[in-house]
């Protein structure tokens, strides 16, 4: 005894969604994204006393977790812009970069990301990589194009997309998780992706990354800025 346990990473995701509360003040236009570490956010801004103009959700999951918590959510075409995007990353570099897409909600989160002041990135220390890439990359694209994608993506990357089966998007369409990648350029492959007719979007998060990374470590919470 005598040495406190390890945190573990649940622990260290609630950590940073706690942190990420200094980002949010009252009056403001919040865009909130979705998975674990941003429903430890929204758990510490339901217990805040914080008064939001309103929020912007990047998936149905959140908004049940925002109208829970008695936030107005509101839809992107009716806010206009958002002061502060909040939202986690499944892998996220030293220029914050992020690949983002595990919960599903890359697209979502790319356009409320796009339409931000401010994108503030809160991650669990595992999250920070030096290449892009480990994480299998997902790409959503439109159901019926999905063979023809997945054969492009091969020859546009060398990786191997695996349809992730019985997974519908917000916006009916389905995903592909490209493995086996190590992203040296993801500016350059997150556009060339995109290029591919029937992708949506893909869940690299390189022309709009992060202004703010909050990641959570055993030592607490390190703040980097682009
Ligand atoms: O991109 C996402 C959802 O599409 C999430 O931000 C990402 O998957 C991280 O999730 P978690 O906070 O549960 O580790």
């Amino acid at each position: 005894m005598g040495y406190p346990p390890p945190m573990d990473q649940n622990a260290l995701k609630k950590q940073v969604g706690e942190a990420a509360l200094k980002y949010v003040r009252d009056g403001m236009m919040l865009g909130v994204g979705t998975g674990s570490t941003v429903n430890f956010f929204i758990e510490a801004l339901a217990a805040s006393r914080i008064q939001l103009k309103g929020a912007v959700s990047s998936s149905e999951a959140s908004s049940q977790r925002l109208r829970a918590a008695k936030i107005e959510v509101l839809e992107l075409n009716d806010a206009t812009t958002c002061d502060v995007y909040i939202d986690g990353a499944d892998e996220v570099d030293r220029g914050l970069r992020m690949i983002k897409g595990g919960g599903a909600a890359l697209t979502r989160e790319k356009i409320v990301a796009a339409a931000s002041r401010q994108f503030v990135c809160i991650a669990d220390g595992s999250k920070l990589v030096d290449v892009l890439g480990k994480f299998p990359l997902p790409v959503e694209v439109i159901p019926m194009a999905r063979s023809y994608v997945a054969r492009e993506i091969v020859t546009l990357t060398g990786g191997q997309p695996e349809y992730r089966i019985g997974v519908k998007t917000d916006n009916g369409n389905v995903i592909l998780d490209v493995h086996g990648l190590s992203i040296t350029d993801p500016v350059k492959l997150e556009t060339d992706l995109n290029q591919i007719t029937g992708v949506v979007t893909n869940g690299i998060f390189a022309r709009r990354p992060a202004d703010v990374l909050l990641l959570g470590t055993p030592d607490g919470v390190k703040t980097s800025k682009a």
